[in-house]
């Protein structure tokens, strides 16, 4: 008897509770603003102490109204990404890269999710606020979600279960969000009221480790390597060093090293912003460039050794002026530079990397290419700023079976041989092995490649003979000359001295 007496009584109470609402949103439009505050302020007290739930709204602006807020934007990537599968009422939209189309919850649509055992609803939600009589502004929409769970798990869900929410929604919409290629504009003045000193463009690149030229445990080195390091938030906090790392890549030209950066980007999902450092007027310039880099990002230096005379520049600094420098350096002072030409030096770049970057959280690698490495300064490359020296050489018959496979999808054929015999023989760059590879008319086909490909080698290789021919040559040339030269400044053999002098003593004698 109880259960049904309860249950009348709970059901008496519920249609009494949505009888009042409904008269009361009748009446409420002719209400004075004064009752129709109080009377809404007295219900939801009333609600609240029999209402086992609580609800929390997360708004789509903040008090300024002026940019998206954080939760918001956490909230919507994780109710997407979690939603599509159990909601009704979807919503799509078309994806930033505008190739694909992203689900959502519609609004009003409400879906449940589960954290750690205990049930919470989402509902995707919108007020609208009236236009002012006169007013220009079209009618204003305020969207939020709600979120509505039971009292009793209240620490946990506004906790750890918000924390999670957040957490994994800005990692969906890293993942999720275009990529960018920065580069800084050489030669362009930035006007005051522009907010960055870097351009953009979308970073597109689909180079992948997995089409690189390398050999397989280099390259798997190479991933951990990145990969433990896009891992190791908490360890660089603990042992107290600023979450980034440095790789140099030096190597012949052609050997992959912008390709390797395109490849790290794609790997991890970071930015990456091409400094050019050429274009940056001084150290003050490079420092605010590097301020407004963001994290998850790569900031690459192509070909170190060539963008500024960086070399040596700390020695010089040391050494004493010599007369002719000092008057130099006297006139520039005297009349500064004229726009034009870097001004960095060696000490700002050093500051730029390990000084002001501790100061910069976030993880973020700095990347040198050279295809010199001995010419640059030890202090640049030394480990702790460049953590791994990665070198780029030609390619190697294991590099050569990648690129064969991605450019004519072939992982073995009768002609392979002999392009592994020539490729011991002879250095060949993969860049050139890729441009040989690559089928240059709908007619042509494997064969055709690969003979293309010998063909070189085997150019290469006469090529490489001519060379050490040639060398060999030179260097009997110059060892003839030294003698021909020793002997005009001594034209009397050291044998035939030594008879003459003999002779002498011989005739010298009483
Ligand atoms: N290891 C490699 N794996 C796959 N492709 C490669 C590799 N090396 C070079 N290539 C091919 O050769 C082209 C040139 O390579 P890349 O620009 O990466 O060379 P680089 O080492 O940066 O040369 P440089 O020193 O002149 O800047 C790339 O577009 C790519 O197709
Ligand atoms: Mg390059």
């Amino acid at each position: 008897m109880v259960p049904s007496t309860m249950t009348e009584m709970w059901t008496t109470l519920g249609s009494t509770i949505a009888s009042i609402m409904f008269v009361w949103a009748i009446v409420r439009q002719y209400c004075p603003y004064e009752v129709r505050y109080y009377f809404e302020k007295y219900t939801q007290r009333i609600m609240g102490v029999f209402y086992p739930y609580v609800k929390i709204s997360i708004h789509e602006f903040t008090g300024d109204h002026l940019k998206r807020s954080e939760a918001y934007v956490a909230v919507e990537a994780y109710l997407s990404a979690n939603s599509s599968k159990t909601a009704k009422r979807l919503k799509a939209e078309m994806g930033k890269d505008s190739t694909n189309l992203v689900l959502s919850m519609d609004e009003y649509e409400r879906v449940t999710d589960e954290f750690r055992g205990a049930k919470v609803w989402w509902v995707a939600s919108k007020v609208v606020s009236p236009t002012r009589p006169m007013s220009y502004y079209p009618e204003q929409e305020k969207r939020y979600y709600r979120l509505t769970f039971h009292k009793r798990y209240r620490e946990m869900i506004t906790g750890a279960y918000l924390e999670h929410v957040v957490k994994e929604g800005k990692e969906i919409r890293m993942r999720n969000r275009q990529r960018k290629l920065y580069t800084n504009s050489p030669g362009y003045k930035w006007p005051s009221y522009k907010q960055t000193m870097w351009s953009h463009i979308v970073f597109e690149h689909p180079a992948t480790f997995e089409t690189m030229a390398l050999e397989p445990d280099r390259k798997q080195e190479i991933i951990e390597d990145l990969v433990t390091f896009s891992k190791s938030k908490e360890f660089y906090a603990r042992i107290g060093k600023a979450w980034k790392r440095g790789y140099l890549l030096y190597g012949p030209p052609g050997t992959g090293k912008s390709t390797m950066i395109a490849a790290m980007a794609n790997l991890l999902n970071y930015d990456v912003y091409d400094l050019e450092l050429t274009a940056v007027k001084d150290n003050t310039e490079l420092r605010k460039l590097l301020i407004e880099t963001t994290s998850k990002s790569i900031i690459v230096i192509e070909d170190i050794d060539c963008s500024l005379d960086l070399t040596g520049q700390r020695k010089k600094k040391a050494e004493k002026p010599s007369e002719d420098e000092k008057e130099k350096m006297d006139k520039e002072r005297k009349e500064p530079k004229e726009e034009g030409g870097s001004k960095v030096t060696l000490s700002g770049l050093l500051n730029f990397i390990d000084g002001l970057w501790s100061a910069c959280g976030g993880e973020r690698l700095i990347v040198f290419t050279t295809n010199y490495v001995e010419k640059l300064d030890p202090a640049l490359i030394r480990r702790g700023r460049m953590d791994k020296h990665i070198e780029l050489s030609y390619c190697t018959f294991e590099g050569f079976k990648v690129l064969a496979k991605n450019y004519l999808n072939l992982e073995t054929h009768p002609m392979f041989d002999a392009v592994h015999t020539l490729m011991k023989e002879t250095d060949i760059t993969p860049a050139d092995v890729a441009e040989n590879l690559m089928p240059k008319s709908p007619l042509d086909n494997v064969e055709k490649c690969l003979s293309s490909l010998i063909q070189a080698l085997e150019e290469a290789k006469e090529e490489a003979v001519k060379r050490t021919a040639d060398k060999e040559a030179d260097r009997k040339i110059a060892e003839q000359e030294e003698t021909t030269s020793k002997q005009i400044e001594d034209p009397v053999p050291a044998n035939e001295n030594a008879a003459q002098s003999q002779e002498n003593n011989v005739t010298e004698k009483p």
